[in-house]
């Protein structure tokens, strides 16, 4: 178990399965998996899919497929089922977060996100996401689960990923259509054959199939993620992950995942203004390995808002010294440098961090 912190998506055949709503019957296994990966002091999210499936017999409708309209009333009411029933398995609290893609793409719910996270993360909570359904258009939706974990481990910052479905991992064909298709224990490289063996899903209520799922490995694995496509049907897969093994398909990351986010943070974002800091900021910054606090911050330059890259300047030398994702906008970080954090609220009237950049978002040239 060679992770710290993973994403677990859970898909809806497991949450609701034979078609009769929510039931204990595959996520007992999959939350006693989970107690015993933070018992071993790992970090755990869960994204689970099944409101829909959840909400299905509460929700009157005529044909197989129902309209997005019905379908999200479906998700409305089954969202309470669905996390109403992840909480009976778990002694510690579950929190439940609603995203939709344009949540993600906007910098200052991206940062509310990551910041809310790593709060329910140190408090022992485990968070538990689904896409927004009933807010959700089509412009605005990831559109499937398996896409939105891997968007989801990306901003936990998770080294590990699991896919739990109803089948054993990728075959080289759809099982269900060619009995003859074999298992592929590990990929290293997704390429376009890889792509070519996932077939879409038959369940009615699921949305994907194995396609998504590729989709989602691919994010994950160029961002330094292990991902896994694991039948979570069957108990017996956890205890062999819990010793090590590989019980369904593996991709492997391309590097570590830190390493993965530093280079990101170093050379693909690109900085917007210059935070210049005094020399005990500078000190802290590099030699401690510290968050930036408002109190170390002597100038501002640029236009920038909350969540954009900005770089940091030793104000004293002006040479640059480290990059990082700022929690605040230029206009609110002129009002706040120089003070304290326990001010900030004072003057700004909200205080979403007490950090200016967090080290986990910074990287040091
Ligand atoms: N190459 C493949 N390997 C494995 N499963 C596949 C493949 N192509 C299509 N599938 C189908 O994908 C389904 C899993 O996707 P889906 O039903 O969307 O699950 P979930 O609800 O867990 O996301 C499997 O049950 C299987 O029928
Ligand atoms: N957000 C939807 C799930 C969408 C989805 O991707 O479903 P699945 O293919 O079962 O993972 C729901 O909760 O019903």
């Amino acid at each position: 178990m060679n992770f710290n912190r993973a994403v677990i998506k859970v898909g809806s055949a497991l949450v609701a399965p034979d078609n009769n709503g929510c039931s204990g019957k595959y996520i007992l296994a999959i939350a006693r998996f989970i107690t015993e990966c933070q018992q071993a002091g790992k970090e755990i999210i869960i994204v689970s899919s099944g409101s829909v499936a959840a909400g299905r017999q509460l929700i009157k409708h005529g044909s197989p497929i129902p309209s997005i309209p019905t379908k999200q009333a479906m998700a409305s009411v089954g969202q309470m089922k669905m996390m109403a029933n992840w909480q009976r398995f778990f002694d510690v609290p579950c929190s439940q977060l609603l995203i939709t893609h344009g949540d993600l793409k906007d910098r200052q719910r991206y940062i509310n996100i990551k910041n809310t996270l790593r709060i329910l993360l140190e408090n022992g909570v485990i968070p538990i996401v689904n896409e927004n359904d009933t807010v959700a258009t089509d412009e605005l939706k990831v559109g499937d689960n398996d896409n939105l974990a891997a968007l989801v481990a990306l901003v936990s910052e998770a080294d590990c990923l699991f896919i739990l479905s109803d089948i054993d991992g990728l075959y080289d064909q759809d099982p269900r259509e060619n009995p003859k298709a074999n298992l592929l224990p590990e990929i290293h490289e997704i390429t376009a054959e890889i792509y070519a063996m996932a077939g879409t899903t038959n369940n009615v209520i699921a949305t994907g199939g194995m396609r998504t799922k590729i989709q989602a490995a691919d994010k994950a694995v160029e961002n330094g993620i292990e991902t896994y496509i694991l039948n979570g049907s069957r108990s017996e897969v956890f205890q062999q992950i819990l010793k090590g093994e590989n019980p369904g398909t593996h991709f492997s990351a391309k590097q570590a995942a830190t390493k993965a986010r530093k280079h990101w943070l170093k050379h693909t974002l690109k900085s917007s203004g210059k935070v210049y800091l005094d020399k005990g900021a500078v000190h802290a910054v590099i030699h401690q390995g510290a968050s930036l606090l408002p109190s170390g911050v002597s100038q501002v330059d640029g236009d920038f808002v909350a969540g954009e890259s900005v770089d940091i300047i030793d104000a004293h030398s002006k040479k640059a010294i480290a990059k990082g994702i700022c929690q605040y906008s230029q206009r609110d970080l002129l009002r706040i440098m120089g003070c304290n954090s326990d001010d900030i609220i004072t003057l700004l009237g909200c205080c979403p961090s007490k950090v200016i950049i967090h080290r986990d978002d910074m990287v040091v040239l």
